[in-house]
């Protein structure tokens, strides 16, 4: 179990999953035509394994369509997979063992979009007492624990606790959100684009609550974002997909530093430079991503591959650890040889 070593490691001893995805799939199928055409499936996600260790961020990245999104909604269960399973602290998520609504008070998720996810005929208080309420604690003791954790998000409760979601500032309603979220006491929480609708200055002041409150409450995060100047800022270790897999999984500053994969070097080389005197040397994406319809053979990134060699188009690559804190998908790696070109020649 070397490769579930983190820097987390170096603070209190070998990490833990907190939760494991175990081959999880979502084909969603697509809607025939009138005279019976079309059909097919969309592979969201398909076929990908990983886990979040015990209080650490892992932060997920890749492009518009990648599947960060469904992972998010499989691993809730708010979707049901077409294969695979979510377990939990050991146990397998929507079985006796962990019955669902039992698991969703321990994981909980945080949306972009601060106000949908609020009720607008609530006032904040009573949104961020529901939950504890349906959970069995009664009135006094709920609207008590949303009032401490408006406090807590930096939200006064005598000035916030009447209103409703419309009278807040978008970062206010998400801070509303995250109380929300914090309100049944979980112990991990999945914020999807969490902070990517807000201005830069609030932003970084809602990432730096979730930072406190991380340490505060001992919570486990899962952190997806396409910014991914955020994403190294919040991370312990990053997982970036690319067309419903996982192409690489590694603790954050070696990932952003020595990227195994060429298609996070190439995600990566096309971030905004925060210094502008800085130049990288790779070259950065070219063309968009396949379609999830009907995806590349082998390897998926291939045709967007610069080291791409024959062999990857034939076979597909598997997750392997290259280092004890990196795991990557490419045939690069598989060899040991340094290029996908030594496969097709020794073979
Ligand atoms: N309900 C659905 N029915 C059909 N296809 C879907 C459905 N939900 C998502 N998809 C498709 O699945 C793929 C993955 O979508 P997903 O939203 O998970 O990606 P994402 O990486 O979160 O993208 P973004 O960064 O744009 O939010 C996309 O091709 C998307 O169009």
């Amino acid at each position: 179990m070397t490769e579930l070593l983190t820097p987390l490691a170096d603070v209190g001893g070998p990490a833990q999953p907190l939760l494991t995805i175990r081959g999880l799939q979502k084909h969603f199928p697509l809607k025939k035509g009138p005279l019976g055409g079309g059909g097919g499936l969309v592979r969201a996600v398909d076929g990908i394994d990983f886990e979040v260790l015990k209080g650490e961020t892992l932060g997920v990245v890749g492009e518009s369509g990648c599947g960060k999104s469904t992972t998010a909604r499989l691993m809730m269960q708010l979707i049901a997979p077409t294969a695979g399973e979510v377990v939990f602290d050991g146990r397998v998520v929507g079985t006796r063992d962990l019955p669902l609504k039992e698991f969703r008070r321990q994981v909980q998720m945080v949306f972009q979009d601060s106000y949908a996810s609020l009720n607008p005929r609530l006032t904040i208080e009573d949104s961020i007492a529901f939950g504890p309420q349906v959970h069995g604690l009664d009135a006094r003791q709920s609207v008590a624990r949303a009032r401490d954790l408006l406090a807590r998000v930096g939200l006064e409760p005598s000035r916030f606790a009447e209103r409703y979601p419309h009278e807040l500032s978008g970062g206010q309603r998400q801070r509303v959100n995250i109380a929300r979220a914090l309100a049944l006491q979980p112990r991990m929480v999945i914020l999807d684009e969490a902070v990517s609708a807000l201005d830069k200055s609030v932003e970084a002041q809602v990432i730096n609550l979730l930072q406190d409150l991380k340490a505060e409450f001992g919570l486990t995060y899962l952190f997806i974002s396409h910014d991914l100047h955020v994403v190294r800022y919040i991370s312990d270790r990053v997982m970036v997909m690319y067309l419903g897999q996982v192409a690489e999984i590694g603790a954050a500053d070696r990932l952003y530093e020595q990227a195994a994969h060429p298609y996070t070097r190439a995600l990566l080389s096309s971030m905004p430079a925060m210094d502008p005197d800085h130049r990288t040397e790779t070259a950065p994406l070219a063309g968009d991503p396949p379609n999830p319809i009907n995806p590349p053979s082998g390897c998926r990134f291939h045709p967007r591959c610069p080291q791409a060699a024959p062999v990857c188009a034939e076979r597909a690559p598997q997750l392997r650890p290259v280092s004890p804190l990196q795991r990557v998908s490419c045939l690069i790696h598989e060899t040991g040889s340094g290029h996908p070109l030594a496969l097709t020649q020794a073979a």
